[in-house]
């Protein structure tokens, strides 16, 4: 059922097992993406080879499902619409089968031979496990502001309500701690409730740090005949998710617990993105040119240093310097800050002022710990207290170029809760609805312990347990990401010499 109960792996192998919950008779996943005729018994076409590495195997990674344990209800989806449209067509296009999946990792090469994970795709299903009229669902936010979060709670009713037509949307205030505190009553989402709330920044429910105390919220969900539960959040959230969905389970009582990842630091394993981060990297922006013109203005020897969030991980410092192309040092938790040296920061800044006549920083709020040190103190849910890098930055800059005898001027911009408390852009307003259509979807068919999200530009439900084992994550420090963002700022890398993969040997060989 979930990691916790012992399996070894989530991933199940696919092509041999005849997978199969609600239709056994296909033998083999089928791999999101077109079928292409041409490929056929005949042999290769003409212009295409056969790789020398052989494609492999597929492995399936198993997402619990509420009907291999409670009796399902076995409504059929499609006859749902249609009722609830009047009798004209069902309006979904198509409903997907237990083994529709998209692979994980779509680069193979001669060092990606074998057989290749899975994960199963999202979307409206043909059997329900539940009926939709009788559903009550519960909706909760937790941790930190993320740009999206009304969207997803916009979205997640409006689906429950005017596609399933589901009996009653609850909302818990104030994270975890609205499952019990008395002052934060619940809400009921209605649709004229969240009609435009996608427009707002923060959420309509609230939010909070720490707080979860497991017995009080299975109460709550008893208590209020809650059938599904949505529970919008980070990698905490999740975590917290997780135990919610086992404790369900030890108790038998047939909830979906979904997970809807949040968070703009974007360190939630597997996906391609989360809700609410490129909203973040684009708000940025405005800061980053803010600091562009201080910097420009202030003769001479002008610094403007942005400060933007990231705990652990620098998804948003290297984004928003890719973004912007104005900054010449970009500092990240994945990278050991060096001040002075060869490889120091502090004279390739001086090199950039004296080329330019100005510099710009960018630092992640968790950068630079290697010289820094890491605090004993954490917040209510646990999260390690950060020392304040910028402050450093500035004080180390100033200090730097006064012992070089050269005047400077640092402007330092913190715009850390500007980025977060904005409504999402467009493309992070689709990606909520996306995300909630689907969380959705899963929960109707009985799907539980599943984080919903992009990978691969696809939909896909991905088991709680591989969410967590693996978040918060971080930049691949020799990866393309940084690689782009030393390029763009030419600030010497500080990380230990790797020869490029492949080498100038293989490049060179016919
Ligand atoms: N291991 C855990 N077990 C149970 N509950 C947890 C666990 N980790 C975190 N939580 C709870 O989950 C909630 C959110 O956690 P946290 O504050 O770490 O935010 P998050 O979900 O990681 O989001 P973000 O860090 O992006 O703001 C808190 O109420 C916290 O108490
Ligand atoms: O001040 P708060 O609300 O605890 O949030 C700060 C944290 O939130 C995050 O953005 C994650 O949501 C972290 O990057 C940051 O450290
Ligand atoms: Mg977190």
């Amino acid at each position: 059922f979930l990691a916790s109960s012992g399996r070894q792996s989530s991933f199940s192998p696919g092509v041999t097992a005849a997978v199969g919950r609600q239709q056994s008779s296909r033998d083999a996943v089928s791999v999101q993406g077109d079928v292409d005729e041409s490929f056929g018994e005949e042999g290769v076409p003409e212009g295409w080879v056969l790789p020398k590495v052989p494609s492999g195997q597929i492995y399936l990674a198993e997402v619990p499902c509420l009907s291999d344990y409670f009796p399902s209800m076995n409504i059929r989806n499609d006859m749902m619409v249609q009722a609830l449209s009047g009798g004209s067509p069902a309006f979904w296009n198509r409903l997907l089968g237990p083994d529709d999946c998209v692979i994980i990792d779509p680069i193979c090469g001669p060092d990606r031979p074998g057989h290749k994970k899975a994960l199963l795709r999202a979307g409206p299903r043909p059997l329900l496990h539940f009926d939709p009229q009788k559903t009550v669902a519960a909706i909760v936010t937790c941790g930190g502001l993320c740009p999206g979060l009304n969207s997803v709670i916009h979205h997640l009713t409006e689906t429950l309500v005017k596609n399933y037509s589901a009996q009653r949307v609850i909302g818990v205030r104030g994270g975890f701690a609205g499952f019990y505190n008395r002052q934060l009553t619940p809400l009921d989402l209605t649709v004229s409730r969240v009609d435009r709330l996608q427009h707002q920044g923060g959420t309509l429910l609230g939010t909070s740090r720490g707080g979860f105390e497991l017995d009080n919220i299975i109460a709550f969900l008893r208590a209020y005949q809650v059938t599904q539960l949505y529970v919008i959040g980070g990698d905490g959230t999740h975590r917290a998710a997780q135990k919610i969905a086992m404790e369900c389970k030890a108790q038998q009582l047939n909830i979906a617990v979904a997970g809807v990842p949040k968070t703009i630091d974007n360190d939630v394993d597997m996906l391609d993105r989360s809700f609410g981060f490129e909203t973040s990297v684009e708000t940025a922006q405005a800061a980053i040119t803010s600091a562009v013109t201080e910097a420009s203005c202030n003769l001479p020897n002008g610094i403007g240093i942005v400060k933007l969030m990231g705990r652990s991980s620098g998804f948003i410092a290297a984004h928003a310097t890719l973004a912007s192309g104005d900054v010449d040092l970009c500092l990240v938790p994945e990278m050991p800050l060096v001040l002075e040296g060869p490889k120091g920061c502090l004279p390739h800044l001086m090199q950039r002022v004296h080329d330019k006549g100005y510099a710009v920083v960018v630092v992640a709020e968790g950068a630079g710990e290697n010289v820094l040190g890491s605090s004993a103190e954490v917040d209510l849910s646990g999260n390690k207290k950060l020392p304040k890098v910028a402050e450093f930055m500035q004080h180390s800059i100033e200090d730097f170029f006064h012992r070089h005898n050269l005047p400077v001027t640092c402007k330092s911009i913190d715009p850390s809760y500007t980025i977060r408390s904005v409504p999402a852009n467009a493309s992070d307003q689709i990606l909520c609805m996306q995300l909630a259509q689907n969380a959705v979807h899963a929960a109707m068919a009985g799907y539980t312990a599943f984080t919903v999200g992009l990978v691969n530009n696809k939909a896909v439900l991905i088991p709680m347990s591989l969410v967590t084992a693996t978040s918060p994550r971080c930049l691949d420090p020799y990866g393309r990401v940084l690689e782009r963002v030393l390029s763009t700022t030419l600030q010497p890398s500080t990380l230990p010499y790797r020869p490029p993969k492949g080498g100038l040997d293989s490049a060179t060989q016919p």
